[in-house]
């Protein structure tokens, strides 16, 4: 079974490889929603794959490193599209949880679902 947690962060950040002109050039921000889903049994005694709060105390790091930063700045981010940013918290988490997916959300339309290297 898969379960989810969902973090929500502030930062700012440019994409600096856009065509000129483009409006993502610019310094902007957003209001980011990260889930991340792991993937496991159902403990049959527990009832539950693991415990919501230990996902959240293994995500709370890397947390840490984006809310309220320029995300550019942050090593590896350099270029930090939705689809980077999926990768990087993939790398971040990967050793400490049993992954299925990474949703990272811009804006309430606008997002990118990682599912791990192929
Ligand atoms: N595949 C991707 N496309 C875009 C990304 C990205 O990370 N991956 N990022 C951006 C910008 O960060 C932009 O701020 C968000 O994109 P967009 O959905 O266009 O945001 P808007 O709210 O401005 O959308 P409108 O509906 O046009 O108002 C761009 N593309
Ligand atoms: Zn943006």
């Amino acid at each position: 079974m898969e379960i989810f947690r969902e973090f929500t962060f502030e930062a700012a950040h440019r994409l600096p490889e856009v065509p000129p002109g483009h409006k993502c050039a610019r310094l902007h921000g957003h209001s980011y929603r990260l889930e991340v889903h792991v993937t496991g049994d159902v403990d049959p005694h527990l009832g539950w794959v693991m415990d919501f709060a230990d996902i959240k105390a293994a995500v709370r790091p890397v947390i840490e490193q984006l809310d309220h930063y320029y995300l550019n700045e942050v090593p590896g981010l350099e270029n930090p599209t939705s689809e980077n940013l999926a990768r990087w918290a993939w790398d971040q988490l990967t050793n400490a949880l049993p992954l299925s997916a990474i949703v990272v959300r811009e804006t309430c339309t606008s997002g990118c679902v990682y599912r791990g290297p192929v």
